[in-house]
């Protein structure tokens, strides 16, 4: 299966047109203020219109209120949300029943962070809405996201990969070894595909498109020779 690809912080209707000529599948507008890619919900539908069928908008938060939530995408329709704040499982619940629509909730990882704490923040959140779809995984760091500050891939249990959008200082340099070695849903980057905050570089977006599909093909490629070498008989680990 190909992994899924989100690029977050657009600003300029120039970097839609690189983001859906590369191939990615979804596109993040940041509506939190003290982002440097913050853009207004009136900015925000501008963009959108230019964003053709079958590809997937994002509205980013941050601890706002279900109002508040309902207020920027009455204006900006974006398809799904995403929840980057401290917003608690009952509060993420509340906002996305408040607009109706599919979300992303945030976890941020820390270098203790248990395994099984993962595990049990996306059963939690599941089992307190429908419309929660995954957990996305960023970096603990001092700002609230878009840090280009990566985590500790191991922490991740490998039967919670599947269902996850791998998020957190990606680039054109680990994307491959991201998808190959994690085998994310999705994966979710912002610093490493521009030239400065908010303006993003469409040949650093093709070449990051690239090298997540060069982890696809290297799962592929596993897969054909596990299932060779077993239809012979032999073992396969
Ligand atoms: O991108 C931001 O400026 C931002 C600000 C506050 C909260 C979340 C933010 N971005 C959320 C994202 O989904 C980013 O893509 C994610 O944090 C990864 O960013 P990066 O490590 O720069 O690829």
């Amino acid at each position: 299966m190909r992994t899924r690809i989100k690029i977050c912080g657009l600003t300029r209707q120039e970097d839609i047109q690189a983001v859906v000529a590369a191939g990615a599948d979804a596109i993040g507008f940041v509506f939190y203020p003290k982002s440097p890619r913050y853009v207004t919900p009136e900015r925000a539908a501008e963009l959108i219109r230019a964003v053709p069928p079958f590809i997937t908008t994002v509205g980013l938060f941050v601890n706002a209120t279900p109002e508040e939530v309902a207020a920027a995408v009455r204006i900006a329709p974006v398809s799904l949300i995403q929840l980057h704040g401290d917003e608690t499982i009952a509060e993420a619940a509340a906002i996305a029943a408040a607009v109706n629509r599919p979300f992303l909730k945030v976890f941020r990882v820390k270098p203790d962070t248990a395994p099984d704490e993962l595990l049990e923040y996306e059963q939690a959140n599941r089992a307190a809405s429908p419309l929660f779809t995954s957990l996305l995984l960023d970096t603990y760091v001092d700002a609230y996201g878009g840090a280009g500050k990566g985590f500790d891939w191991s922490l991740i249990p490998k039967d919670l990969a599947p269902r996850v959008v791998l998020s957190g200082g990606l680039s054109v340099h680990n994307a491959t070894d991201a998808v190959a070695g994690v085998r994310p849903y999705a994966v979710d980057i912002s610093s490493g595909v521009e030239a400065a905050k908010g303006i993003k570089d469409a040949r650093k977006i093709a070449d990051f498109v690239a090298a997540v599909r060069a982890g696809d093909t290297t799962i592929e490629r596993e897969h054909i020779h596990e299932t060779s070498v077993s239809r012979q008989g032999l073992p396969t680990s």
